[in-house]
């Protein structure tokens, strides 16, 4: 379906607008304006009360005041570095325009002497003279109209004023066009929502402080137009995976009461209730598409397993795709007695496996040999073909958008899509980032871990620390010690893994093993491999242990600098201990003197282990940009929505969103066509591509 014709003039190059020629528009593409229509939904952030006044006398400085004068005379420096005075005249009152560095020639034309000008600047008094140094405007009375009473306020970015992009805007507004509505008429009602054009036209020309606040209705429509987009965009693509000739899976139990029967533990309720889940889901012809949510430890991993096993009992194979080599490697060695008790091939594949031992692998996929593939991203190139893949789980996805989960349904006719994630997030983030999906929640930890003993020490206590780690080596037990970057920075003074590795070795010999982000992978992995043998007892490392990995006898887990860490970081790493029946021990470990903030972030970690509780104080302490790193979360960059302060529309347009698929699957009704309109403007067109109906 090509661009609906209204929106023409919004797509045209920015060139096309006042006041923008090629260097503008270079510097607009940096801020993410690449089209006119881009511009609109660049909200000013802030305002400048500019009104008219009669005198400067009548304000109290520093204040920024607005006021015509009569140009008095110039007082050009008369030495070097001084500034260059201008004598005006208000209504009432004498004062000086003060500008350091400019040139005199300029100033003559700009304010002759004798001249009525604009002026709007910050006054205060100097030495009992009110002055103003370098008025924000000056302009010719008959222009004042360009200079509204409150002026905007837009983010700006080096490279273009505030005047030149208050233009561009304008130009921008004076091409919107009259768009039908594609909002819910009920909830415009009851909201009292202006209409879009409305709407933008009042976002951008503020006349008070409360028309910038979020609760503003032209600000609150703009928002919600976001998520609506946004959330119309998920369903499309739920409906649209799940319209994809699904097969239907019906596992026979057969070999996941070998492998339950193989288990030294019972699963626990909440991992039988997932299981039943997607089982029941996988049976469906529909094709499914589900998140598995669990707090660390709560045991993704076994019911990812049962759910693999129910595709291979259905007579079809399954694919776990781990985002490292070290995890998909720790997958296939936890995994492999568990296949071997049910009497399966589970074989490995990364981008490690080469020439006629990958070709081997490749056919035995082919025709059916392998029946669980475990891998990292190398199990979904192009030459991997599966006999019937059935079902893919993809664990730790948070790494991925949800256009990464449209291709990755690609593979397979129409294969069942599992997605793991350990990352609690509040229900307005879940909601952002996982519309599209149906959702399993892992909410309890298996019985008998105790739990994790975790307390906050100052630096400068380091070798009681370091003492407390030796005995507790000598005990026989395992510990991780993480430091936040591998080479010392230039400029900030972060603890090397590398020295701390030098340090602790001095002092503890080679039980100290050392892993980080930048060693070949082949060393890396055989790090790993000896800490999980038990060879070493320490395992100095990166973050890179953050996500997914399982060793149940490590049981102290030492982070040092922990207050630059962020507070989910902070829950993963410490979910790497704990994982056994023995007291486990997180040391945070900071830099004194410890920010209010800082210290407010590490008592959350060090008072409780709930994921779900410790996300929502990160939301509220940090903000949701911030919250999973939105470039790398495949959350959604939302310009007008404010996830923290808005989160209940979310939940509204993602109702709002499905009932109008509901009755209208392929936007083609009066109100589905101006939701295509809406999809074209906020660039989520490629959803229009997943209607069947162009
Ligand atoms: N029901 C259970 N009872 C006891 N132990 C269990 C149970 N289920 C899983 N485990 C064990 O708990 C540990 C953690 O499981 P798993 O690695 O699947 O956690 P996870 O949910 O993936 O957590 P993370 O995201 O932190 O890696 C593993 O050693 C696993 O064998």
């Amino acid at each position: 379906m090509s661009r609906p014709e209204i929106l023409f003039p919004l797509f045209a190059e920015l060139e096309t607008l006042d006041g923008v020629g090629p260097k503008t528009a270079q510097v607009l593409a940096a801020l993410g304006v690449a089209r006119p229509k881009d511009l609109l939904f660049l909200l000013p952030h802030a305002a400048v009360d500019r009104s008219r006044k009669a005198s400067v006398r009548d304000v109290v400085p520093p204040c920024t005041v607005t006021v015509e004068v009569e140009v008095g005379g110039h007082l050009p420096p008369r030495q070097k570095g001084r500034p260059y005075r201008i004598w005006v005249r208000d209504a009432a009152l004498e004062f000086q325009l003060v500008f350091f560095h400019a040139r005199g020639d300029y100033l003559q034309k700009l304010l002759p002497t004798g001249a009525r000008r604009l002026v709007s600047g910050k006054v205060e008094l100097f030495d009992n003279i009110a002055q103003m140094v370098h008025p924000e405007h000056v302009l010719a009375p008959e222009d004042a109209a360009e200079l509204p009473l409150f002026e905007p306020v837009y983010p700006l970015t080096a490279g273009v004023t505030q005047r030149q992009l208050a233009k561009a805007v304008g130009s921008a507004l004076a091409r919107a066009p009259l768009v039908p509505e594609w909002i819910d008429p009920n909830l415009i009602a009851r909201e009292g929502w202006p209409d879009w054009r409305k709407a933008l036209g009042e976002a951008h020309a503020p006349q008070d402080q409360a028309a910038l606040a979020f609760t503003h209705p032209a600000r609150q429509r703009l928002a919600y137009d976001e998520l609506f987009a946004h959330q119309l965009t998920l369903a499309l693509a739920r409906a649209h995976l799940r319209r994809g000739q699904g097969v239907a899976s019906r596992g026979t139990d057969a070999l996941r009461r070998k492998v339950l029967a193989h288990l030294p533990y019972a699963p626990t309720t909440a991992q039988t209730r997932a299981v039943a889940e997607i089982t029941q889901d996988m049976a469906q012809p529909l094709r499914m598409n589900r998140l598995l949510q669990g707090d660390v430890g709560s045991g993704k991993t076994l019911v990812a397993f049962l759910a693999l096993l129910t595709a291979v009992e259905a007579g079809g194979q399954g694919v776990l795709m781990a985002p490292t080599e070290i995890l998909a490697r720790q997958h296939r060695e936890g995994l492999l007695p568990l296949a071997e008790s049910a009497g399966i091939r589970l074989e490995i594949l990364t981008g490690r496996d080469k020439g006629a031992e990958r070709a081997a692998k490749l056919a035995a996929l082919a025709d059916g040999r392998i029946h669980i593939l475990v891998g990292t991203h190398a199990v979904f190139q192009k030459d991997v073909h599966f006999q019937d893949l059935r079902l893919a789980v993809v664990d730790e996805q948070h790494r991925f958008g949800v256009a990464q989960r449209m291709e990755l349904g690609a593979k397979g006719q129409a294969a069942d899509v599992l997605v793991m994630t350990a990352t609690p997030i509040p229900r307005s983030l879940a909601l952002a980032s996982y519309g599209d999906m149906d959702v399993s929640v892992l909410d309890e930890k298996p019985a008998g871990r105790q739990p994790i003993k975790t307390v906050m020490i100052s630096a400068a206590r380091m070798d009681e620390v370091v003492g407390h780690l030796a005995r507790a080596v000598a005990e026989g037990r395992q510990a991780y010690w993480v430091c936040p970057l591998v080479e010392e920075s230039e400029l900030v003074d972060y603890a090397s893994a590398v020295e701390r590795f030098e340090t602790l070795r001095a002092a503890m010999g080679d039980v100290v093993g050392l892993v980080h982000g930048q060693m070949p992978v082949a060393e890396k992995d055989a790090a790993m491999a000896r800490f999980v043998a038990g060879e070493t007892k320490i395992l100095v490392a990166t973050t890179v242990i953050e996500v997914g990995v399982n060793v149940p006898n490590a049981s102290i887990m030492v982070i040092e600098r922990a207050e630059i860490f962020g507070l989910a970081q902070l829950h993963q790493l410490r979910g790497r201990v704990g994982r056994g029946a023995v007291q486990s021990t997180c040391l945070l470990v900071y830099q004194p003197p410890l920010s209010e903030a800082g210290e407010r972030r590490l008592k959350v970690i060090r008072d409780t282990e709930d994921g779900f509780r410790i996300s929502e104080e990160d939301l509220a302490i940090r903000g949701a940009g911030d919250l999973i790193g939105t470039a790398q979360s495949g959350l959604p960059r939302f310009r007008v929505a404010d996830l923290e302060r808005q989160s209940g529309l979310m939940a509204v347009a993602q109702s709002d969103a499905r009932a109008l698929l509901a009755v209208d699957p392929d936007l083609t009704s009066p109100r589905g066509n101006a939701a295509r309109v809406l999809l074209w403007l906020l660039d989520q067109d490629r959803a229009i591509k997943l209607i069947s109906v162009g």
